[in-house]
């Protein structure tokens, strides 16, 4: 098993601390979803990961060897993002051609039977290809690389719902064909939440949250019926944030629960991913500072 290290990376952009002291660790079979706000750092992070923007501090490592001009390690991460690093006037089978001149083994079948499915012609000129499109082809070649870890930075940008089921569905199976790291940069957090095993929040270029999908959904707990005993049931613990729907009161925490008695009037269940990035990442008014609490 191969292991991607990021140690300690730090960047700044100006006076603007982009990331601040951020640790990682990838393991080559498993399906992270990298969530974070716009501007918390993603893309620069990947970048970093794939050098193609250096860290002002800090290292990213495969198998214990920093992979800044170390080709053979380089050779074993693709990323995929809106960046395009193709000349316009190149077919699509020429850009496989060069991609196979740099990471080897391309599966050509695989390439193949994705471009019929998504209906695109690899004669075409890249220049010529559509938002979605373009998208659909980086994609292919992302999933079409010998390589252990995959990088996909906003990957279904452009893609109508029918080609982002399609292209999940895809992924699933070349994961499940061929296990490797897939680090999927996302803010489609509901398409995702159950395709990655692991979730990472970067806020505000920290790590905020780094942990297995079902760790995480298993300390979320909405807390619901009468106000009163809500607030009670809930006095102490990480209430992250609330809804009120008449005199029903809903809290949301994140956290384990103690052996507290749960009141008869009140119900516990799970609440999702994407509530509980909103919450964490301070997008929910007044989730933070509960002053009834
Ligand atoms: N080359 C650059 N020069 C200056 N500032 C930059 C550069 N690249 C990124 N930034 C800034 O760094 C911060 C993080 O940007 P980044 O693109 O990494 O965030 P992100 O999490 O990928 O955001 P989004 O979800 O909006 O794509 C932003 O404030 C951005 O303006």
């Amino acid at each position: 098993m191969s292991i991607l290290e990021v140690s300690h990376v730090s960047k700044t952009f100006g006076s603007k601390n982009v990331l601040q002291d951020v640790n990682l660790t990838f393991e080559d079979n498993k399906i992270y979803g990298l969530l974070g706000r716009n501007g918390a750092g993603k893309s620069t992070l990947l970048n970093i990961m794939t050098n193609r923007i250096f860290a002002d501090t800090g290292q990213v490592k495969i198998d214990s060897e920093d992979i800044s001009d170390n080709d053979a390690k380089l050779g074993l991460i693709f990323l995929m993002s809106e960046v395009n690093l193709y000349p316009n006037g190149n077919t699509l089978n020429q850009i496989i051609a060069d991609t196979e001149l740099i990471y080897g083994n391309f599966d050509h079948q695989l390439a193949q039977r994705l471009a019929e499915k998504f209906d695109l012609d690899l004669t075409s000129k890249f220049g010529k290809l559509s938002t979605g499109y373009n998208s659909i082809f980086k994609l292919i070649l992302a999933l079409s690389v010998p390589v252990k870890f995959v990088l996909l930075d906003e990957p279904v940008l452009g893609l109508d719902a029918n080609h982002r089921e399609m292209f999940y569905s895809e992924l699933i199976q070349s994961y499940s064909d061929h296990p490797r790291a897939f680090i999927i940069s996302t803010h489609l957090i509901e398409e995702v939440a159950n395709l990655i095993s692991d979730v990472i929040v970067l806020d505000e270029g920290r790590i905020m949250l780094n942990s297995p999908v079902e760790d995480v959904l298993a300390k979320t707990h909405s807390v619901v019926g009468p106000q009163k005993d809500v607030m009670a049931y809930t006095k102490g613990l990480n209430v992250i944030g609330h809804d009120n729907m008449g005199t029903i009161r809903v809290n949301y925490v994140y956290g384990d629960l103690d052996d507290r008695q749960l009141p008869d009037t009140v119900q516990l269940s799970n609440f999702d991913l994407q509530k509980l990035f909103i919450f964490l990442t301070n997008q929910f008014e007044g989730s933070r500072h509960d002053e009834n609490q």
